[in-house]
């Protein structure tokens, strides 16, 4: 089957400065649940920024569902990929529901069409994205009214409004708490889309992920599933600290220290 997303020899800088991002090669099969970690700065969102199209690998290849996704537009390349960002949009007057909404723009005809009153499929697809993502009370709402975790979650909604095959999500539990940190990653794993997303939280990656990828200064340092990357040996590397990984229990703990 063809990988969803294949990164061929990538390397990525900023114009006029040295590589970020080194001698990057994978390949996400569909339906795998990937996440990426590493410590700051490592390139984990430069890394996700080449997934969706938002900046170009200096070197090396990015497939989309077996094309480059540089010979894509970007119409459909957002038709297959949808990316849940930690930016937000700075549209604050806009209801959470129109937000959402947003999420058809690539699958309407022509990109005027897309600010009228969606029809019939559309306004289904974008209601049923706000009942899963617990918006319904707040639909209505300008989306600067609402808290940090509201918001994440109505951009959850919007790009589940865009029926990606693809989804990829930086930091999405951040300003979520506890409970909808796991009904989120439980939704993303239950969606059968193919999930990347960058985690900090080791514990809620070895839990979620089928797949984990290591970064440490802009090159993949482990790449497998969770008990093998997540070694005390890979994390003492990418985080520069001592760590102790008890597996006793049903999910592994994670303890470091300097
Ligand atoms: N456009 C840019 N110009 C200059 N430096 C950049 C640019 N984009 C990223 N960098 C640098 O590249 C490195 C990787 O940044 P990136 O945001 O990808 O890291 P990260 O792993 O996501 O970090 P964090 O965990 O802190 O979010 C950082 O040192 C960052 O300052």
């Amino acid at each position: 089957m063809t990988a969803a997303v294949e990164l061929s020899g990538v390397c990525w800088g900023p114009r006029g400065r040295p590589d970020i991002l080194s001698d990057i090669n994978f390949s996400v099969p569909q339906g795998q649940i990937m996440a990426v970690c590493g410590a700051n700065g490592a390139g984990k969102s430069s890394l996700l920024r080449l997934i969706y199209r938002h900046q170009a690998p200096r070197r090396g290849t990015v497939r989309l569902m077996g094309r480059d996704i540089w010979a894509l537009s970007a119409t459909d390349a957002a038709r297959s990929l949808a990316a849940v960002l930690q930016e937000q949009p700075t549209d604050f007057a806009l209801t959470a529901r129109q937000i959402v909404a947003l999420g058809r723009l690539p699958h309407r005809r022509g990109w005027g069409s897309g600010l009228a009153t969606p029809g019939g499929e559309d306004a289904a697809i974008i209601e049923a994205a706000i009942l899963r993502m617990d918006l319904t009370a707040m639909a209505d709402r300008p989306f600067g009214t609402l808290s940090g975790g509201e918001r994440q979650r109505v951009m959850v909604a919007r790009a589940l409004a865009q029926q990606p095959r693809v989804i990829v999500l930086d930091e999405p539990t951040n300003h979520l708490d506890i409970r909808h940190q796991l009904e989120l990653l439980a939704l993303l794993k239950g969606l059968g889309l193919t999930v990347i997303a960058t985690l900090h939280d080791l514990t809620l990656a070895a839990e979620f992920a089928e797949r984990v990828l290591i970064l440490r200064d802009g090159r993949i340092l482990a790449d497998g599933p969770p008990d093998l990357a997540l070694s005390e040996t890979t994390l003492a590397d990418a985080f520069q600290v001592k760590a102790r990984i008890d597996r006793s229990g049903p999910s592994p703990r994670f303890s470091f220290h300097l």
